[in-house]
């Protein structure tokens, strides 16, 4: 039910601060310093600011409180140092049986468990969501995880056979064996974060009819397979790569040919030793999920293989009619990586040093290639291996924890993904991701802070309208119709020419020109465009982006790995099918970078709106990662950039439980007295906010205004 002091327009109107004036009432909040700790749920404070919420947060940090309710969304501050008592098995079971919850301190727990309850309720959408954001090291993945171990803790104590109980514990296992082997292959340690995710994932929690786990799935997105050959300064490779080498025994060293201390071009910073790199952890984590420890080899080899591929470098032809050669030194280096991928030396150098054009149906060229296109084809070689591999591994591991479709009835999904990134040099990955949060921003916006004003107005609510930043033309600018960044870059994909990144830069500035999210800074030589994001204006690049969406893999190099020798190369590069009448597929058939990732996001969001949304706000105190360390600056722009004194001012003066009539009726009837009086009925409707408020009048004969 809506509350009484209802807030308008940020600040709450509370009779005796009527005449106060707003500054005033600010410091006199502020100046209660010993209080400001106690406010687990900001929509208390008041009034609300930026400021006075910076500084509840920043009193609760200094005494160990790292959650808060902002009303529909929890703030969690990181810690950055393990708070054991926090996640223990027996804090799980005290938020998983308390009789209420939200009366508890506020917790990542609560929300599980409130998810936990919504399934329960049936009360629709039945399905939920969790939904995890923050910029990179702000907690997503930590959160997640245990998020995921709250499940897993509470499935165990729902089963009530010992045959529940095995399969519970087994399937939980799996789940959340899941993590550590993802992690290995698909996260890094970059400037932001020691374990930084370089993918996107959605993990559905399956739950049957009685609410026990019954298995998961996972889906991925845009994994940054550029790591594999282009580490940034002071950056790491992806840690499987730093698992093997430090990790692996004699005799595995001996099989992959990884001796120690190897020194390889594609392992930058491998003296840091990090708590990642625990090669046991991964390798028994894979064991658990079904993959035997000869496929474990298998998967190693192959990594060696890569590692010694970018070894293999090349130096400047004397006759540009002629390839390239290799440098010296690589030719032990092409030799291990032949033999560990299966593949045969003289082709594979061929077809490094040689390009093949093919014209028309029948014609075919081969074209020496520079010394830069030669690496760029061994890189790209490297990344499609990977990549190929991490989407393998993601199959299997979903085969291993997927229940039958017969098996489950409802999930809960857990959502992280990359946080928001602005680095000195940005190109499409960064736009990509950027994209990704901007979409996510955009549904909370939509859920919370648009759809919920929209539905009091048209109620006839009294209602001041809050407004708030929505950053529907940020996304237009980058996935809209007729013209967009996407529809542009995708273009001039398909043209038969080799794009300029001058061009494309005045493309982009004539057909966008009206949109206020795109600038360019006058004083920079090098073609680039400014988006002004939610949460800040980024600087991209053009330079490689059109080659980077179109992620050209010449078809000769592909046809080198499916003739491999290698097991599993051969499962990861099958044969394809001839195409009827040996049709190449088109260049306007080539799906580019950002069609994918936009289809794979449509598809996410088109869930995300089949369920109750909850949302986890992770905010970095500081971004040295320091322990206890809460820089006021840097949780400011955070705090801003999602948002947050919009929601709290609309959760506060909006209705908390917002039901559709049809669920109140069909879950409440029971409770409505034969014949409530008049007032009775008046006040029951003026109360209440139902989407169907007509229905309600006439539930009890009365009319309507
Ligand atoms: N609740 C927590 N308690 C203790 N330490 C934490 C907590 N949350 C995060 N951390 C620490 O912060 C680090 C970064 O967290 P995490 O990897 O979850 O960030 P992220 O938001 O997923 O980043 P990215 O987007 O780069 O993947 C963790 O490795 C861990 O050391």
């Amino acid at each position: 039910m809506a509350s009484t002091d209802r807030k308008v327009n940020g600040l709450k109107r509370h009779p005796s601060c009527l005449n106060e004036s707003y500054e005033e009432q600010r410091k006199a909040f502020l100046s209660d310093e010993d209080k400001l700790h106690l406010f687990d749920d900001l929509t208390k404070v008041n009034p609300v600011t930026t400021a006075t919420v910076l500084k509840c947060l920043q009193a609760r940090y200094a005494t160990e409180v790292f959650y808060t309710n902002a009303g529909c969304t929890l703030v969690a501050v990181n810690p950055f140092q393990s708070i054991f008592y926090l996640y223990s098995p027996e804090l799980m079971r005290e938020y998983h049986l308390a009789s209420r919850p939200r009366e508890l301190k506020p917790h990542i727990f609560t929300e599980a468990e409130q998810a936990y309850r919504n399934v329960q309720s049936h009360i629709e959408p039945v399905n939920q969501s969790i939904i995890v954001s923050g910029e990179s090291g702000a907690g997503k993945t930590w959160t997640s995880r245990c998020l995921m171990k709250f499940y897993a803790t509470i499935a165990a104590a729902n089963s009530s056979s010992q045959m529940d109980n095995d399969t519970v514990a087994r399937i939980e296992k799996r789940v959340l064996d899941s993590n550590p082997v993802m992690e290995a292959f698909g996260n890094a340690c970059t400037l932001r974060n020691n374990n930084s995710s370089r993918f996107g994932k959605y993990i559905q929690l399956q739950l049957d009819g009685a609410q026990l786990l019954t298995g998961a799935s996972v889906q991925t997105y845009l994994l940054e397979k550029t790591r594999v050959t282009h580490q940034a300064h002071c950056e790491r490779n992806f840690h499987i790569f730093y698992q093997i080498t430090k990790g692996a025994s004699k005799e595995e060293r001996r099989e992959w040919n990884l001796p120690e201390r190897a020194d390889f071009s594609w392992l930058p910073n491998s003296e840091r030793n990090l708590e990642e790199d625990s090669f046991e952890i991964t390798k028994d984590a894979m064991l658990h999920l079904g993959i035997d420890s000869s496929m474990q080899s298998n998967i190693f080899k192959i990594l060696s293989g890569l590692l010694y591929m970018g070894n293999i470098q090349f130096s400047d032809s004397e006759d540009e009619s002629q390839p390239c050669d290799l440098q010296e030194n690589a030719k032990d280096f092409i030799k291990t990586t032949t033999s560990l991928l299966g593949v045969s030396e003289e082709e594979l150098l061929e077809k490094l040093k040689v390009r093949t054009i093919t014209a028309g149906k029948q014609q075919v060229f081969k074209k020496p290639c520079s010394r830069a296109e030669c690496g760029m084809r061994r890189d790209c070689v490297a990344k499609v291996i990977y990549a190929r591999l991490f989407d393998w591994l993601v199959a299997v591991i979903n085969r291993s924890i997927c229940a039958d479709s017969s098996e489950w009835t409802n999930f809960i999904g857990l959502l992280d993904v990359y946080g928001f990134e602005s680095f000195p040099v940005n190109n499409l990955e960064q736009l990509c991701i950027n994209y990704a949060n901007e979409k996510l921003q955009q549904h909370f916006v939509a859920h919370y802070l648009k759809a919920q004003q929209e539905e009091y107005a048209a109620e006839g609510l009294a209602w001041s309208f809050i407004s708030y930043q929505d950053n529907q033309c940020c996304v237009d600018l980058i996935e809209g119709s007729p013209s967009s960044i996407f529809s542009l870059l995708n273009e001039e994909c398909r043209l038969n020419r080799s794009s300029s990144a001058s061009q494309f830069q005045a493309r982009l500035e004539k057909a966008l020109s009206s949109n206020p999210c795109i600038s360019r800074d006058k004083f920079s030589k090098t073609p680039h465009f400014i988006v002004s994001h939610y949460a800040g204006r980024v600087n991209y690049h053009i330079e490689d982006m059109v080659e980077k969406n179109k992620d050209p893999i010449p078809t000769e190099l592909i046809q080198l790995l499916q003739d491999s020798k290698d097991y599993l190369l051969q499962q990861l590069f099958p044969v394809e099918k001839e195409q009827p009448n040996n049709k190449t597929p088109n260049r306007a058939a080539v799906v580019t970078v950002v069609s994918k990732f936009k289809g794979s996001l449509d598809r996410l969001m088109h869930i995300l709106n089949s369920t109750t949304p909850h949302y986890i706000r992770c905010i970095k105190p500081n971004m040295d990662c320091q322990a206890m360390t809460f820089k006021k600056e840097e949780v400011l722009s955070q705090l801003e950039a999602c948002g947050i004194v919009e929601t709290i001012n609309i959760s506060a003066a909006g209705f908390p439980i917002r039901m559709p009539f049809q669920n109140f009726m069909e879950r409440y009837q029971l409770l409505r007295k034969p014949q409530p009086s008049r007032s009775e009925q008046e006040l029951y409707i003026n109360s209440c906010a139902f989407k169907n408020k007509k229905a309600v009048c006439l539930q009890f004969g009365l009319s309507c205004q």
